[in-house]
Formats: structure tokens, C-alpha cells, sequence
């Protein structure tokens, strides 16, 4: 059996094109964004995401992150305008981060690396489901935030409360009534480009939407994202640190953005 990717020496984003050739494709990410090489858009709307608490449904240890999962059966949880035709359900969110405050973010701005990248994950209702979604070139829209140490951020406690209850790979909990607006900031001014998911298996899918502004997470709750461990109860416990994929080439690509 292939060995299982992770994101240590051994597995680690170094070695994904092995066994995920499209590692190395046209339209990867995360990528560096250089504000003075983004385009403005005039025909970028603005941003319109409609989440509902009651579709939150519970927190889990995936071994990679962690992620809180929506129910996705209807649209009460969704993203419209932006660079995107259509309506996008809200599938999950999850996050990256770094084995200290210098780094952590998968994209970089202008080189900068944030100590964590919020990742809010939809897909488009054209297709049945998001499995299928996951396939198709305009299949799914990623929102990602920043998060900058500074200012501890009280928006973000409910979801480090629960990760006590999920250190270990596999593990689980139930997780209601969130509604995920709570953890964006104040601006939506986005940058936008083609990419892809940042793990394998990298597909080519994702219309990347990156939020300029940042959100404040202070050390002390960066302590708790790193508390996690990547293994599962009775391996040798490893710390969920690093998990993040680098800028990956722009291939061409161009960057636009929604503000001046
Ligand atoms: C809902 O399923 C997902 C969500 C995200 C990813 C990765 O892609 C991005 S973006 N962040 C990741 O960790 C994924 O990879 C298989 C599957
Ligand atoms: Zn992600």
C-alpha cells in the first residue's frame, strides 16, 4: 500500500507528486499573493455568504486537521456573488498552522506567512454532491481567512474549547449551533484565483477566495490548535503542527482582486 501522506520529511508536500502527480499541475495552491501584481476587477461582486447555525453538526480529528462539518441537504449554509456563478453550499471548515507563531499560513501575502489559515469549504450546487463537485474545474470555493497573532480572539473559543474532546486522530464530538460568520472580519475585500485543494488528492477544483483582512488569534490560543496530535489514541502521540502545504508556482496564473 502507497504510504499515507502527511506532512512530515518522509511524506511530506516534498514527496505528494509521487503518488499525486497533479502536485506539479497548472493550477496549484496555496500560492504567494503579491498585492502590486493583483488586478482590480470592477465586475467582482461583493462577497455573500448566508450560514446557518442549525447546519453545523459536529468537530472531528481528521489527522490532518481538524474540521467542523455542516449538513449540505439544502442551501441554508452558502455562498453566492463573489467571482462565483451560482450558489455554493458550505461543506466544512478546518484549518493550518504552524509549529510556532512565525508561520503556519498556506498562502503568503507578498512572502508573509500568518501563524494560521482559516479554510471554509463549499461546493457548487450544479453538481449533485461534493464528492462530484471535487472533480470539476468550477466544483468548489474556498474562503480563506488569516489569522495574525495578536489580541486573544474570543470569536474563535467555542471551536478551541472543543478540541480537548478531539486530540486524537479519529476522534469526534457532536458540535451544534455555530454559525461560522462569527470568525470572519470586517472587511470581505478578496483576492481571487484558480487553484486547487492544498492536500492530496490536490485536485484542480477550487475557485480560491482570499480575504485581505486578517482576524487576531493570540500565542495562547495558537497553544491549543497545537495540542492536537496527527496520530490516533495508543500510536506514539505526534504533535498536529505544520500542517500547512507552501506557495506552490502561479503557472501564469493571474490574481485579481476586489478592491482598490
Ligand atoms: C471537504 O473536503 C476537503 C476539504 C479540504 C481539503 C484540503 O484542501 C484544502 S483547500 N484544504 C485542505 O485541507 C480537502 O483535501 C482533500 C478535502
Ligand atoms: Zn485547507
Amino acid at each position: 500500500m502507497s504510504q499515507p501522506w502527511g506532512y512530515a520529511p518522509n511524506n511530506g508536500p516534498d514527496k505528494w507528486a509521487t503518488n499525486f502527480p497533479i502536485a506539479d499541475g497548472p493550477r496549484q495552491s496555496p500560492i504567494d499573493i503579491v498585492p502590486g501584481k493583483a488586478t482590480f476587477d470592477a465586475s467582482l461582486k461583493p462577497l455573500q455568504l448566508k450560514y446557518d447555525p442549525n447546519t453545523s453538526k459536529g468537530i472531528l480529528n481528521n489527522g490532518h486537521s481538524f474540521q467542523v462539518d455542516f449538513a449540505d441537504d439544502d442551501d441554508n449554509s452558502s455562498l453566492t456573488g463573489g467571482p462565483i456563478s451560482g450558489t455554493y453550499r458550505l461543506r466544512q471548515f478546518h484549518f493550518h498552522w504552524g509549529g510556532s507563531d512565525d508561520r503556519g499560513s498556506e498562502h503568503t501575502v507578498g512572502g508573509i506567512k500568518f501563524a494560521c489559515e482559516l479554510h471554509l469549504v463549499h461546493w457548487n450546487t450544479k453538481y449533485p454532491n461534493f464528492a462530484d463537485a471535487a472533480g470539476k474545474p468550477d466544483g468548489l470555493a474556498v474562503v480563506g481567512v488569516f489569522l495574525k497573532i495578536g489580541a486573544d480572539n474570543p470569536q474563535l473559543q467555542k471551536v478551541l474549547d472543543a478540541l480537548d474532546s478531539i486530540k486524537a486522530k479519529g476522534m469526534q464530538t457532536t458540535f451544534q449551533n455555530f454559525d461560522p460568520t462569527i470568525m470572519l472580519p470586517g472587511s470581505l475585500d478578496y483576492w481571487t484565483y484558480d487553484g486547487s485543494l492544498t492536500t492530496p488528492p490536490l485536485l484542480e477544483s477550487v475557485t480560491w477566495i482570499v480575504l485581505r483582512e486578517p482576524i487576531s488569534v493570540s500565542s495562547a490560543q495558537m497553544a491549543k490548535f497545537r495540542s492536537l496530535l496527527f496520530t490516533a489514541d495508543k500510536e506514539t502521540p505526534c504533535c498536529m503542527v505544520d500542517n500547512y502545504r507552501p506557495p506552490q508556482p502561479l503557472k501564469g496564473r493571474k490574481v485579481r482582486a476586489s478592491f482598490k
